[in-house]
């Protein structure tokens, strides 16, 4: 398998409204993405599209070897982790257990650790929780952790069910800049690991060294995208934020700010 997503010219349709336009984008074994665009620019949709969750209107969708319409989709998302805001929802269940239950709860897809567990599971929760550095929170339950303790607790959980994909969905949002960073500082233990990273944000300073593509959307078409240097410039940029915008580079990471022109 050399394609982990090969997606051609798909449309997607839906109340009437064109929401996806004709988008094509392939991911290759090795390669880590982020997918970068406003709010409403179709960044959900086409994510949604990846695991099945949104039927194309036309196209051809290949994810994990997987060809829509040919074969199990349910099979496939087992093979597909993903972290997003919306989980936050399952905050009740998820407050009065442990940290360490909650990562190991990952094997099983659960929320809940309900079968027996193996003697290799544990040794890999403690494995992960010592990348994600969670191992300090041991023994506390989730609803004393501040937000991005949470998130990376989440992750954590993703990545305990060893995904060949993440989708980590706008894991930042609503964090503090030190919080921010302390998820953001996970991604690059994410690359050890078998998973290719799809990062979702509309902020381009999350992105890590650890990205090597960039998806750039705008209005429900693919702008541009490739290799994150290539696609990363003031002008393609500035095309997707609808305002002048210069980027700069400062450790690796892109940086935006309001061009004067
Ligand atoms: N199920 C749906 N039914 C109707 N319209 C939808 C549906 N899902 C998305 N849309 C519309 O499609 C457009 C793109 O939405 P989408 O959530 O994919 O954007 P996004 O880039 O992920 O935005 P955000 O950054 O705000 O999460 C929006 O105008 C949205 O209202």
């Amino acid at each position: 398998m050399d394609k982990i997503i090969d997606i051609q010219n798909v449309k997607w349709v839906k109340s009437g409204q064109e929401i996806l336009k004709d988008v094509s984008w392939s991911v290759n074994k090795g390669e880590h993405w982020a997918v970068l665009g406003l709010n409403g620019s179709g960044k959900t949709s086409l994510l949604n599209i990846v695991t099945g969750y949104n039927y194309p209107t036309m196209g051809h969708v290949t994810v994990l070897d997987t060809t829509f319409g040919k074969a199990s989709i349910p099979e496939m998302r087992k093979r597909i982790g993903v972290v997003s805001t919306a989980l936050e929802r399952f905050d009740a269940t998820l407050n009065n257990q442990l940290v360490e239950d909650i990562v190991l709860s990952g094997k099983f897809s659960s929320f809940g650790i309900y079968q027996e567990v193996a003697d290799g599971d544990r040794a890999n929760a403690e494995s992960i929780m010592y990348d994600l550095r969670l191992d300090y929170l041991k023994g506390k339950v989730f609803r004393t952790l501040s937000q991005g303790e949470k998130r990376r607790t989440i992750i954590g959980r993703a990545l305990m069910a060893d995904p060949e994909l993440l989708i980590l969905d706008e894991p930042c949002s609503g964090l503090d800049i030190l919080s921010r960073e302390d998820v953001l500082s996970i991604t690059q233990n994410i690359k050890k690991r078998h998973s290719h990273l799809i990062y979702v944000t509309h902020h381009i300073e999350e992105i890590t060294e650890v990205i090597t593509h960039v998806l750039l959307m705008k209005d429900g078409e693919v702008v541009t995208c490739g290799k994150k240097e290539d696609v990363l410039t003031s002008s393609n940029l500035s095309d997707i934020y609808k305002v002048p915008v210069k980027i700069h580079w400062e450790n690796k990471r892109p940086w935006l700010s309001i061009s004067d022109k």
